[in-house]
């Protein structure tokens, strides 16, 4: 049985400043974070700012391409430039907002790779398709577009991170026992592919997790840890839902 180390990711979307950045860096390299990998994802313009000793920093998004004509995007080489070692895709603010397709978060996973940065791959349903009982179906074929263009090898280097529309930034979350349900069918369809892969692939959970509820939520035995949207911006409240997750 492998072993998988928690990883609680921060995303600050659209949020922060530069003095947040040098207080959030100072307090959290006061804290020795041994047993759960820690990351920070600020919007990409602030990455510079951070002193990052005790915890790893992330891009929000990246371009699928590698330079060009892309007025307002990021390639993946700039992000290792900036000092990112992750990079979040697929988030589903930015499947809505920016109308990206399975497709598209597919080949941002593998540029992601190709430059050395781990991609979070955002996974997750609305509330209407789990009012109709269409969970499986739609986390699958999310996760199913992932494959057609990732190698076995290549998914074992990422991180999935479950997040519920319908949680995100509501207040609403899953309980324990939803969430763990569709952790348990996402490392099925890992294994699907090859056991090992659900064994070493990291699956976060995501969608209104705060300190309160934190320990309950990385109690299941499929859930590795969170992406935290609202609460990663709040350096007390991050640091708790950090060691939540040990
Ligand atoms: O979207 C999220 C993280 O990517 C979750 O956001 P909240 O924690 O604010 O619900």
């Amino acid at each position: 049985m492998i072993k998988r180390t928690p990883m609680v990711a921060g995303n600050w979307k659209m949020n922060g400043s530069r003095s947040l950045v040098e207080s959030f860096s100072d307090t959290l390299n006061t804290h020795s974070f041994k047993e759960v990998d820690v990351v920070v994802c600020p919007p990409s313009g602030y990455l510079s700012f951070f002193v990052a000793e005790t915890f790893d920093t992330g891009g929000q998004d990246l371009s699928a391409q590698d330079n060009g004509a892309h007025t307002g995007d990021m390639s993946g080489t700039m992000l290792t430039e900036l000092g990112a070692r992750y990079v979040i895709v697929g988030h589903s603010e930015r499947r809505e907002n920016h109308g990206e397709s399975n497709e598209l978060v597919a080949d941002k996973a593998l540029k992601a790779l190709d430059n050395k940065l781990v991609p979070i791959i955002c996974v997750g349903e609305s509330l209407s398709i789990r009012e109709q009982n269409k969970v499986n179906d739609f986390v699958g074929a999310q996760l199913a577009a992932v494959f057609d263009v990732l190698t076995t090898e290549q998914v074992s280097k990422c991180v999935i991170a479950y997040e519920p529309i319908w949680a995100i930034g509501t207040g609403k979350t899953a309980s324990p026992e939803q969430a763990q349900e569709v952790h348990a069918f996402i490392r099925e369809t890992l294994a699907g592919k090859e056991k090992s892969l659900a064994e070493k692939t990291r699956v976060l959970y995501g969608g209104s997790v705060k300190p309160d509820n934190a320990a309950q939520l990385f109690a299941q035995p499929d859930i590795d840890g969170g992406l935290i949207g609202g609460a990663s911006l709040k350096t007390e409240d991050f640091i708790a839902i950090c060691q939540a997750a040990i």
